[in-house]
Formats: structure tokens, sequence, C-alpha cells
């Protein structure tokens, strides 16, 4: 069992920000067991951008709340990621790769948007809080998340309306996201309230980069995806962006960051006897420090995340065959 304030580290870990941490405090005081949901519109590719968001997922699960994957088919219909039933089919194997990140199905609840996003209750809140959120705010809500939003759909500002209902009707109290969500989860604070439906805190994970330096996306083709083979890891650790010394704009040392350390208590860098030896750091900030002062070459830093993603990828890679 862990202690409150172990929780509440576990929670904070590798995030950006929780809105409020005064509210969470509070809600784990009156419940020990909160809801806590992230939802996403399938994806033929889950990458580790992804997986920062399941990472904190089982982290809240480890805390003690009752977690809730939304695979939103709906709301990537809206998005125009494809017809109706494509991203149906692509949301079931989503569902598989959540699984095998390691959401158990016997403790995650998993939902499809479509199961009862076309209901009447949830059409009618829609239509009701519509009527409070201007076009011009619900634009901008969907300013890191809408494709093509110089020139918006209706149904695109339909989005965030939506994804404000979800929290309400999927009866969660935490609503986790990257920070790309933030602008729609300020929405859902502002206007619940209004429609009689609780404030949820909110938690929001960083975007981290793709081997080019850029946001990890799919749409930006630069992204580690949990079903790549060993090879293809190789191949895009090799031509990823790693400058000598710099710890600031570098996928490598992220992937440290957010996906090997928190899972390692000590990170060895193997290099030859003749030039030193190996390495062996017992945190990410010793790592982090030894990268900035040159110790580490960047080549010695992409081998020795090679093989540590796979052995990350190797169990997921397994269940997902
Ligand atoms: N907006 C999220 C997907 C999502 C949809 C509905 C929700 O309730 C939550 C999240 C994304 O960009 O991928």
């Amino acid at each position: 069992m862990l202690s409150e304030s172990e929780k509440m580290e576990l929670i904070k870990r590798n995030i950006d920000e929780v809105v409020t941490e005064e509210e969470l405090v509070e809600l784990f005081k009156k419940n020990p067991a909160p809801k806590a949901y992230v939802g996403y519109e399938p994806s033929g590719k889950i990458h580790m951008g992804h997986v920062l968001t399941v990472n904190k997922l089982l982290d809240l699960q480890k805390a003690g709340c009752q977690i809730t994957v939304l695979l939103a088919d709906v709301h990537a219909y809206l998005n125009k990621k494809g017809t109706f039933e494509e991203v149906r089919k692509i949301a079931d194997y989503n569902k598989r790769c959540f699984i095998a990140l390691g959401l158990k199905e016997e403790n995650t609840r998993f939902v499809y948007g479509s199961d009862y996003q076309l209901g009447h209750e949830y059409m009618l809140n829609v239509i009701q809080m519509s009527r409070s959120v201007t076009l011009n705010r619900a634009t901008r809500s969907m300013d890191e998340v809408g494709r093509a939003m110089d020139n918006p759909m209706v149904s695109q500002l339909v989005y965030p309306i939506m994804q404000s209902l979800d929290i309400a009707l999927l009866d969660v109290d935490i609503a986790v996201g990257g920070t790309d969500q933030r602008k729609i989860h300020m929405l859902a604070r502002e206007h619940l309230k209004d429609l009689g439906f609780k404030t949820p805190v909110c938690i929001h994970t960083p975007i981290i980069l793709g081997f080019d330096g850029n946001k990890m996306s799919s749409s930006n083709d630069n992204f580690i995806s949990i079903d790549d083979s060993a090879e293809d890891i190789e191949k895009k650790l090799k031509k990823a962006y790693c400058k000598q010394g710099d710890v600031e704009q570098n996928p490598i040392l992220e992937l440290f960051k957010y996906h090997i350390c928190p899972r390692y208590t000590q990170i060895v860098i193997e290099k030859p006897e003749k030039f030193g030896g190996n390495s062996t750091y017992n945190s990410y900030n010793e790592l982090r420090e030894a990268f900035a002062a040159e110790k580490i070459h960047p080549m010695d830093l992409k081998t020795a995340a090679n093989k540590y993603l796979n052995e990350i990828l190797d169990p997921v890679r397994a269940v997902l065959m």
C-alpha cells in the first residue's frame, strides 16, 4: 500500500501540470478510488507519445484509481480520420494495444464512444452545452487537436463540446491527456458545473519529441510505434536528432526520461574497455548531467536506448502478434 504522499508523487511524476493540485488532494481525501480516464482517437499506429498517457493511467491505477479508456471512434470520425467503419475497426486494434501495454482487461473499463454518444441523454446535453459555448471559444480549444483549423467544419466544433461531456457522462473525476488537450479541458472545467455536473481535475502530460526533433505525432511520421520491429527502431534511432551535449531538444534523452528510466532503477551505457568501459547511472538526472558534460557520446546513448526500448517493447509485440 502506498502512503498518501507516495501516491501524489507517483501521479505528479513526469507531467506538465495538475489542474488543480489542491482539488486532487481533496479528491483522494474523500475517495481513495477516484475514476480517471483518457480518450484516444483510434489510430493505426500507437506511438511512444500515446504510451506517455498510458503510463500515467498505470501510475493512477497503482495509486488506487479506477481507469476508463475511451476509444473515441465518433471523435475520430468528426475529425475526419476515416469512415465510421474504419475508425471502429482501428479502435478494436487500439484496445489490444492498450491491454498489451499493461492496462489489464479485468481492471480497466474500455468504452467505445459510439456505445453511448449517439443516445438521447448525450445529445440533449450536447445541445444544451452548445447554447453557452461561443464559436470562438470552441474553435480555439481545437487549435492543437483539430485538423485544418484555418477552415474548421462545424463537426470540429461539436468535438470539444462532446469531449467535455464525456467527462460528465463517463462519470470520471480526473481527465488525463497530453498538454494539447488543455484548452478543451479548461472548457469542460468552466461549463460542466452549469449543466449540473462536477468539475474534473485535469492532468496534462508533456508532448514528446519525434526523432526529427519536432512534436511526435502520427501526422508528422516521426514516431516510434509500439509495433515497430527491432530493425525499424534501430534505423529510426540511428537517424534521430541527438547532438552532443544538447539536453534541451533531445528526443533520445526524452525516451530515457519518460519511458526507460521510470522502468529501470539503473541505466548502463555500454562501451568497450579500450574506450573507458561501461558507465552506470542511478537516475535520469545523473544520466542527463553526464550527457550535458559530454561524458556520454550520442552514439552510445542511442545504442543503450535501442537496447532498453526493445526490452520494453518485446513483451508488447508478443501480445500483439
Ligand atoms: N481529443 C483527443 C481524443 C479524445 C476524444 C474524446 C475524449 O472524451 C477524450 C479524448 C485526441 O486528440 O486524441
